[in-house]
């Protein structure tokens, strides 16, 4: 199928991505919802209305949010430490189930003195994506302060919620499990779907943001049939009119104003 923006080969999903573990799963079910699946016939309404909808990567410093972000939408992997100065995006195209979906992917910056620009990008989430180092116990304590600041800039239940532990590549088989068990309890307190990642290998990192993307959709999807396609929305097509040089532009006149 042609869309009217390019999607490459790898990032076509034709079947609906599992979780990674179900004791910490947001949906069980193995298939796009019914009423999804009816509303992908109408294939002439949604190719008109390109859906975008927007992620925001949050978590300490040093964490591995950006590296998680390249490892995905650029295949690469940087050893050494820069650190984010407010935020950053990326926006990847996706077709899924046939249909051209775009998420946008914010990476936030961790020190704290750049959170007063990061915290002003939470609105308008669908996706909120909190980050910890699995060899640093402490920054998944401090993942519930971070998804409660993004919470608080959204409408309640409006996202979905993730837990995303990095750096498995650098833990033991018996380290890892042992990190496992405590995310899996903390994505539990959270409303979380937690994964366990590398940026370094890549491993579990397009598992994880096909499974964004998909969630995400399906959601956009779901509520604009309920809707009957009228009201302008959070998800919706014309989100996708953001320009990536002018929202690049904001970002950096932002930087300049705060702090
Ligand atoms: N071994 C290993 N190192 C990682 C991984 N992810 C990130 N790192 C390293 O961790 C450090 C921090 O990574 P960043 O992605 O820059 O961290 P960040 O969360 O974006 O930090 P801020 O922008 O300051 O908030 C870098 O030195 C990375 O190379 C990983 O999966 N494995
Ligand atoms: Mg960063």
């Amino acid at each position: 199928m042609q869309f009217a923006f390019p999607v490459s080969k790898n990032r076509i999903i034709s079947t609906f991505p599992k979780c990674y573990n179900p004791q910490a799963c947001l949906q069980m079910k193995e298939d796009w919802n019914v009423k999804a699946k009816l509303a992908f016939k109408d294939r002439a309404t949604w190719q008109q209305r390109l859906k975008m909808s927007k992620a925001v990567v949050v978590g300490d410093l040093n964490v591995g949010k950006t590296c998680l972000i390249n490892r995905f939408c650029k295949d690469a992997f940087d050893r050494d430490y820069k650190a984010t100065i407010g935020v950053d995006f990326e926006i990847e195209r996706f077709e899924l189930s046939g249909l051209p979906f775009s998420l946008q992917i914010w990476d936030t910056a961790g020190q704290e003195k750049f959170k007063c620009i990061a915290s002003a990008y939470y609105r308008g989430a669908q996706v909120i994506v909190t980050v910890f180092d699995m060899t640093d116990i402490l920054t998944l304590e401090h993942t519930k302060q971070w998804l409660m600041e993004a919470l608080n800039e959204n409408e309640p239940n409006s996202c979905f919620i993730f837990l995303v532990g990095t750096k498995r590549d650098l833990l033991s088989p018996e380290e890892c499990q042992r990190t496992e068990r405590d995310a899996v309890k903390m994505a539990a307190e959270m409303n979380a779907e937690f994964w366990s990642v590398s940026s370094k290998t890549g491993e579990n990192v397009q598992q994880f943001f096909f499974r964004v993307a998909a969630l995400a959709f399906e959601d956009s999807v779901l509520k604009d049939t309920e809707l009957g396609y009228s009201t302008a929305r959070i998800g919706d097509g014309d989100v996708l009119k953001v320009d990536k040089t002018q929202a690049s532009a904001e970002v950096k006149a932002g930087r300049k104003n705060c702090c």
